[in-house]
């Protein structure tokens, strides 16, 4: 097997006074969709936080292809082809969903072909091009900032909670511009607690609990064994209630 694109080791990340990851182990395989599961607080954010340089790691590794980016400046892992979208988006109510993807480009101009193949997988960015990402809906808003982070070709996207808030349909929508996403060899690492959607679309799976990963392999396995899925998220649900 190749060596995976991103391999954290013992990672342990502190805000201010609080110890939040306890050595987190997660290996994230070239050209998959890599999912993270676990309950409210169990550290995803903290852990897509940490592989931006959004938080610092206070002891472990996060390598990216052979390369250490634990102490890298956030600017300089996102030039190594790293692409976050946040929970909240990060969308400007004023700008344009055009001024949205210019600035998103380091030549100021999308690449023609690039965005008509954005533009396949969500239609809606065309309608509403000229029209202020405010007036968008929930659903359209998350399809800017998908848009945005793969408007450049990436190595990695990492993408926290996309279907929060967001109506069945729109999710199945989200859920096809996923599948052709990973089909152009893009490598995700996914934070979900919706499990219906990250069931069909995960290649990877790896769960969190406490700020370590307690179980990783393959999502068809977890999504075949239902005594598995009550013990790890179940159980790690009611043990936390
Ligand atoms: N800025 C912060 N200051 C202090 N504690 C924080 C901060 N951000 C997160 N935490 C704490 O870190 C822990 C992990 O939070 P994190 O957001 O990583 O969890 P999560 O698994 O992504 O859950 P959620 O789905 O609720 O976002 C929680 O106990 C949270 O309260």
């Amino acid at each position: 097997m190749s060596e995976p694109l991103l391999k954290l080791s013992g990672v342990h990340t502190h805000i201010e006074q609080y110890h939040i990851l306890h050595g987190v182990d997660l290996v994230v395989p070239r050209g998959e969709l890599t999912v993270l599961l676990g309950r409210n607080g169990a550290g995803k954010s903290t852990t897509l936080r940490t592989i931006m340089g959004l938080w610092r790691a206070s002891a472990g590794s996060v390598q990216f292809d052979g390369r250490e980016l634990a102490g890298m400046e956030t600017p300089d892992i996102a030039r190594q082809g790293i692409a976050y979208i946040p929970e909240n988006m990060g969308i400007f109510a004023q700008l344009t969903v055009q001024e949205h993807l210019q600035l998103a480009c380091r030549s100021g101009k999308p690449d023609a072909a690039r965005l008509d193949w954005i533009f396949g997988i969500f239609p809606a960015l065309e309608r509403f091009w000229h029209q202020p990402a405010g007036t968008l809906s929930g659903g359209q808003k998350q399809m800017v900032a998908i848009a945005r982070a793969i408007i450049e070709p990436r190595r990695l996207i990492l993408v926290d909670e996309p279907t929060k808030g967001l109506a069945p349909a729109i999710i199945d929508h989200l859920a096809e511009a996923f599948v052709q996403l990973k089909a152009s060899a893009t490598t995700i690492l996914l934070v979900e607690q919706n499990f219906g959607f990250v069931a069909r679309l995960g290649d990877s799976v790896a769960v969190m609990d406490g700020g370590v990963i307690v179980h990783s392999g393959r999502m068809a396995d977890l999504a075949a064994d239902q005594d598995l899925q009550t013990r790890l998220l179940g159980l790690s649900l009611a043990a936390h209630q």
